[in-house]
């Protein structure tokens, strides 16, 4: 085990360690906000109950679940718990597949179900008199197709989880385990039984961002098994960042709500303003702040944080030179002048759209996000959407092993993805020949992109399908078949008119855009640096690029008014773009362990307005303008 179960126990520690061990045990929720140390207390969590259960669970075959938001996450709890096999600590994807993937039969006739609703919704859109032809010629031929789905599922012996969907061939994608995991723990006494069986324990880390079908199977299970099953939430509403999240958790009578007062990584002045970005939303008012030891006592950190107010105009890149030649001037530290990949600056842009023109992949970022479903969008922001995901996982690999020679790892790609080359399709006697024409095949590829006009991804992608070197899943290859481009949004059509503006993007911006997710940039964006911590934080906000419908700057700081729909959300007490733009406001914020500065840029008319209405949130002196910097 390594530092975070070394943190001396809070109280709240103390109250969980307790709930855990009370006979029989309760579910709980532990709600904090930013830097309280619900990670570290899930950790401890961890740690005490492998201390005090772990004999006992052994030898029933029982494990701790623990499930986290991303694969990142993953590592370092399994860094905390020194991989101990008492634990199954993993995605909430590869949690749920690990329960049902038994279960052939029921797989089967959750997928008839998906089938059959898709036939329905086709037969459906076929029927309106709006349904242009072209969108009719394909979802015929998505009618046949799926009937051969239906009679091809008939036959499959074991189902699998893949990259995309492929009923026929009896892979499951990423979104179906999402939907079929919590169906089939609702449907079924006997899968809860199972799941309270197998992990009487079962923590999930920023519950907020869960999936509410998720949270609703997993309350089943809690309510079934009461008495020895713990279910233990760690979560924060106040930072849910995905539009799919569930946001707080309804408790249930018999569930212990533990919180955490203290916040133990921002700086006081950092704090300071954390806690008034908050005010506003539940109140919730944090204490302590970070604290060094120094002769031996525990003494509290100013920090810094700061705002500058800067007119948005063609200087921007200049301005905020400035700002960081500024802060490296008055902090007395360099750092804050680097700007390379590993400097000691974590650049935050709020608004991803800048992060997309900044980094290159302006054209994918507004296909998908402008005319996306809810699940696209977030799926853009992580790299997990189906769209992107044969690009990102087979397409730019192995053109660049490719085109760097890298023969060995061009095999190991096509190993492990091309039809040709799978165990069941491949002879002794044609393998020679089969492998001549994957590797004249990918030398095609490889040209494409290195074609001097750039190919677009439906290009890219029609040649890999019709090549047959990767698995396309069912979805996209339908739309690459019969989408028609430039299809009507207002059609009803789901999320056809994000792909066919994806399908006309240059695909080299794909290059950039796996620079966007895997971080290769000194830019992050909130859904990059949620759960993390850095010395140096400087948020960019800035409206001009920014998607309206969702998060506005200029709302938030009162310099642009709010539209009659704003209005109306906030009169229903419904989610408004102020509370979204406040919650990515509060993440960004509170990831400062050491100095915070915020540069906003508006109109040049409404400066001295937005830092006047800064001093909501910042000390006077802490608020600067363009004169400051001079
Ligand atoms: N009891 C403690 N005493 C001192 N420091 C602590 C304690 N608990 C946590 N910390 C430190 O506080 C910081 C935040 O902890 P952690 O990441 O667990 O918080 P969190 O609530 O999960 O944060 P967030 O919600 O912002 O992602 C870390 O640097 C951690 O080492």
């Amino acid at each position: 085990m390594t530092v975070r179960v070394n943190q001396p126990d809070t109280d709240a520690d103390k109250e969980l360690k307790a709930c855990l061990d009370e006979k029989p045990i309760h579910s709980f929720i532990m709600t904090a906000g930013a830097g309280s140390g619900k990670t570290t207390s899930l950790v401890k969590a961890l740690a005490h109950l492998a201390a005090t259960k772990g004999p006992t669970l052994r030898q029933k075959g029982q494990r701790i679940a623990c499930i986290t938001y991303t694969e990142v996450a993953v590592g370092e709890i399994w860094g905390d718990v020194g991989n101990a096999p008492l634990f199954h600590v993993s995605t909430i994807h590869s949690f749920l597949w690990n329960i049902v993937r038994p279960f052939t039969n029921d797989i089967r006739e959750w997928v008839r179900g998906r089938i059959n609703k898709k036939i329905a919704d086709a037969k459906e859109r076929l029927e309106r008199p709006k349904t242009q032809a072209a969108t009719k010629t394909r979802l015929e031929a998505d009618l046949v197709r799926y009937t051969e789905q239906l009679e091809a599922i008939k036959s499959i012996a074991r189902f699998t989880y893949g990259i995309g969907s492929h009923y026929s061939e009896g892979v499951l994608g990423h979104d179906d385990i999402l939907k079929m995991g919590p169906a089939m723990i609702t449907d079924s006494v006997l899968m809860r039984r199972l799941v309270a069986d197998r992990f009487p324990y079962l923590f999930v880390d920023e519950s907020q961002d869960t999936d509410p079908a998720v949270v609703d199977s997993f309350r089943l299970i809690a309510r079934d098994h009461d008495g020895r099953f713990c279910l233990g939430y760690f979560g924060d509403p106040m930072q849910k960042i995905y539009m799919t999240g569930v946001g707080p958790i309804e408790i249930e009578d018999n569930w212990v709500s533990i919180t955490k007062p203290e916040n133990f990584r921002c700086p006081r002045l950092v704090l300071d303003v954390v806690n008034r970005i908050r005010a506003e939303g539940d109140g919730l008012e944090q204490t302590r702040g970070k604290m060094v030891e120094a002769d031996g006592q525990l003494v509290s950190v100013p920090g810094s944080a700061r705002i500058f107010v800067l007119p948005a105009d063609g200087a921007r890149s200049q301005r905020l030179q400035a700002v960081r030649q500024w802060l490296s001037e008055t902090n007395g530290d360099e750092r804050w002048r680097d700007d390379s990949l590993d400097g000691g600056v974590k650049v935050m842009v709020l608004v991803h759209r800048m992060a997309a023109q900044n980094m290159g992949f302006p054209d994918i970022y507004a296909a998908l996000n402008d005319n996306g479903s809810a699940s696209l969008k977030d799926g853009l922001l992580d790299g997990s959407a189906w769209v992107l995901r044969p690009l990102l996982q087979y397409v730019l690999p192995i053109v660049r092993a490719s085109h760097n020679g890298h023969t060995f790892a061009v095999m190991n790609l096509l190993r492990a993805t091309a039809p040709a080359l799978q165990a069941d399709s491949i002879k002794p006697q044609t393998a020679r020949q089969a492998l001549d024409k994957l590797k004249a095949d990918i030398d095609d590829l490889v040209a494409l992109f290195e074609r001097p006009n750039p190919p677009t991804t439906r290009e890219v992608l029609t040649l890999i399908l019709e090549r047959d070197l990767y698995p396309i899943d069912e979805r996209l290859k339908s739309r690459l078949v019969g989408l028609p481009l430039g299809v009507d949004a207002g059609e009803g059509s789901g999320d056809d008119a994000a792909v066919a503006a994806f399908f006309s993007c240059p695909a080299p911006q794909m290059w950039a855009y796996e620079n966007y997710v895997m971080r290769l940039s000194p830019f992050d964006t909130h859904q990059g640096v949620k759960g993390a911590e850095f010395s140096r934080v400087l948020v960019v906000l800035d409206d001009a690029e920014a998607n309206y419908t969702l998060f506005s700057y200029g709302k938030y700081f009162g310099v642009t008014s709010l539209s009659a729909t704003d209005t109306a959300n906030i009169a229903e007490g419904k989610e408004s773009i102020l509370d979204r733009t406040r919650r990515l406001f509060y993440v960004c914020c509170s990831r400062a362990v050491g100095d915070l500065a915020v540069v906003l840029f508006v109109p040049e008319a409404d400066v001295q307005q937005a830092a006047t209405n800064a001093k909501e949130f910042f000390r006077a002196e802490d608020i600067l303008i363009a004169a400051d910097l001079a």
